[in-house]
């Protein structure tokens, strides 16, 4: 019998592990179900907790039985640690005899980073990952593992006949929700590097944010360091669709081709979308760009995850988010995120002489390479 060695309670809790895991896409369905209802919203603009009833209104569910539905949804979410949930008195109305009970929700820091039109929200990062088409790579996952889609490099292509990159510039819905996404961790994942790490731009004149999408890191850059020269390059079709974003030159072409020539290149959320080969071939054409420009003190900043390795000491709740994304890279674009010892391999490979790691960015960090 399975779990032979194993007690009862043991046995019981491995069991309950197994419902949670099955059910756990409910997770971000239900949060993707809340911020299309603008729920986080309400109760961040509310100006202290929300009640039932107030939430209700506000969302726009007025049918009882679906009020009662949102309570179930809001218990859950709460559990989750979204928001916080209590039960105060309610005030009597007049002629009634006692005060009912209503449940309340406050926001929390979880709720704040869902709020649509805040500096940082994640919504489209939520909105974005739960999209079907995306959901869908991973009914074709086994049948890649097995090797009887020869002909595809990873999940997605298995799955849909294309890559990532091809539905996200031929799918308008998903081409904004993209967009939307990586500016919007761009904003603040760049905010927080210039301000809590200014010693990684200094001395530096000019920068290429090399998959700088539509320049919001490339001005995020430039607020902090105006002097600094700062450039996108892009594929053209991304180059089409940005506005022009003052104090930043767009340029269109390949990174695997050429990079234009600066001080320093930024790679941010780029190399985990390949494989090690690919990645080899963009850093080789990176550091070229920069020992053109100074043959000593150039640098290629990376702003990546660099995967724990297993060993103690480390904050659960990030390495989760190291393996969730390691094996979202695998379906989706056949990338990976890299332990230390593959990013020294890959900047070795790419003729790097040495790196620094700055793991001070959640379960990302910054990793400077010297040529
Ligand atoms: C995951 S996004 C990261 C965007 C941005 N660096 C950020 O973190 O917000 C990867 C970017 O690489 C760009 N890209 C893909 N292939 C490219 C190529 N061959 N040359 C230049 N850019 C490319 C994509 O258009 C996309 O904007
Ligand atoms: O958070 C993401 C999401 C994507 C993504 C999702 C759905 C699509 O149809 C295309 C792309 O891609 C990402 C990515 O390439 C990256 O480097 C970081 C984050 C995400």
């Amino acid at each position: 019998m399975a779990g032979g060695g194993s007690t009862h309670k043991e046995l019981l809790t491995a069991q309950t592990r197994v419902w949670n895991y099955t059910f756990g896409y409910i997770r971000p369905l239900s949060l993707m179900v809340a911020v299309q209802l603008g729920i986080p919203d309400a109760v961040h603009s509310h100006g202290g907790p929300i009640s039932l009833s107030d939430l209700a209104s506000t969302v726009g569910v007025a049918e009882a039985g679906k009020v009662r539905a949102l309570r179930r949804l809001m218990r859950a979410l709460s559990h989750f640690g979204c928001f916080e949930r209590s039960v105060t008195k309610a005030a009597a109305g007049e002629g009634e005899r006692e005060a009912d009970e209503e449940e309340v929700y406050a926001p929390t820091p979880f709720s704040s980073y869902l709020v649509k039109d805040s500096p940082t929200t994640a919504a489209p990062f939520l909105l974005l990952n739960t999209y079907p088409l995306f959901v869908s790579s991973w009914y074709s996952m086994a049948a890649w593992f097995r090797g009887e889609r020869p002909e595809s490099a990873y999940g997605f292509e298995a799955a849909h006949g294309g890559t990532v990159w091809e539905s996200v510039s031929s799918v308008a819905e998903l081409k904004a929700l993209f967009n939307d996404c990586m500016a919007c961790d761009a904003r603040w994942a760049i905010a927080l590097v210039t301000k809590e790490h200014p010693e990684v731009f200094k001395e530096l004149t000019s920068l290429v944010d090399v998959g700088g999408g539509n320049g919001t890191s490339a001005k995020a850059i430039k607020d902090a360091f105006p002097d600094m020269r700062c450039t996108v390059l892009e594929l053209r079709h991304v180059i089409a669709a940005s506005p022009a974003v003052e104090g930043v030159d767009f340029v269109e072409g390949d990174m695997f081709e050429h990079v234009p020539t600066a001080d320093a290149v930024l790679l941010k959320w780029v190399l985990h979308d390949w494989n090690d080969e690919d990645g080899v071939r963009i850093l080789r054409r990176c550091r070229e760009a920069v020992t053109r420009a100074r043959e000593r003190g150039g640098k290629v900043i990376i702003v990546d995850m660099v995967m724990s390795d297993g060993d103690g000491g480390v904050d659960w709740e990030e390495v989760e988010a190291q393996h969730l994304f390691d094996v979202y890279m695998l379906a989706n674009t056949g990338g990976a995120e890299r332990t230390e010892k593959e990013w020294r391999r890959i900047l070795t490979a790419a003729g790097f002489s040495s790196c620094k790691i700055t793991p001070d960015l959640g379960p990302r960090s910054i990793i400077e390479a010297y040529p």
